[in-house]
């Protein structure tokens, strides 16, 4: 069932002595992808950061910004991070690295059971036992997008994560987060400044220029039949 995740209404995007924004209006759906598009230094990352600090909020007073789920429901990937070749980690354990309610040092059944099911909706499962140091790109992306789902979040934000991947590694991991977030009911907010991507897979593209948000809706027919 479709789900509004995320309400905003009428923000302005600030930072000190400069409003980046003015009285922005849009809403996240779970099973949607939104792209968020825009120059460099228009106000895209300053906007997400806003928005995480209104979810993290324990009274929830805003007039502009109103979530259906908890800041613990949000999972971020962020830009690629550098990764050392010699960084021993396996995928497997790196999946787990961020479960905060474990109570003993060993994996319960269930967490197992997701790990299992996180491995195969990325397309991890041939390098579980692999170093993350001697990953490829895109497997380094997919074990942090399995890292993400592990926390089982209702809203899956990428800030341009896809900017280092070739071009079939950036579809392939589009292509895995539309399925997920259609097949789990996860709301995915991605910031990109690829207009292959965004016509490809957004549901809805919130273009960012000249101080306003504006809402276009990507043309699907164009979308992943073709890829
Ligand atoms: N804490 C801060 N204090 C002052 N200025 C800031 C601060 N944070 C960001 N800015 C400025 O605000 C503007 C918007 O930055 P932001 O990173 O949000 O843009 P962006 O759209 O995400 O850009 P990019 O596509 O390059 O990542 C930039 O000019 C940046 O220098």
């Amino acid at each position: 069932m479709v789900e509004k995740i995320l309400s905003v209404k009428n923000l302005d995007v600030s930072v000190p002595n400069k409003t980046l924004i003015k009285s922005l209006s849009f809403e996240v759906f779970t099973g949607q992808i939104l792209c968020i598009t825009g120059d460099n230094g228009v106000g895209k990352t300053t906007l997400l950061n806003t928005l995480l600090g209104e979810s993290k909020k324990v009274k929830k007073i805003s007039k502009h910004v109103d979530f259906s789920v908890s800041f613990d429901a949000i999972q971020v990937i962020p830009q690629f991070r550098e990764i050392d070749d010699n960084y021993p980690l396996s995928v497997e354990n790196f999946m787990t690295l961020n479960l905060t309610h474990r109570l003993s040092p060993w994996l319960s059944h269930s967490e197992k059971a997701l790990r299992a099911q996180v491995a195969e909706w990325t397309n991890l499962n041939q390098i579980l036992k692999q170093p993350m140091g001697k990953t490829s790109g895109g497997e380094k992306q997919r074990a942090y997008l399995a890292q993400a789902l592990m926390a089982e979040p209702q809203l899956l934000i990428l800030d341009e994560s896809t900017s280092n991947l070739d071009r079939d590694s950036r579809i392939e991991l589009l292509r895995l987060i539309k399925e997920i977030s259609v097949s789990e009911d996860i709301a995915v907010v991605f910031i990109t400044h690829d207009p292959e991507l965004v016509a490809m897979f957004a549901d809805v593209e919130l273009h960012i220029q000249n101080h306003k948000g504006v809402i276009r809706k990507a043309e699907l027919e164009k979308g992943i039949a073709n890829v």
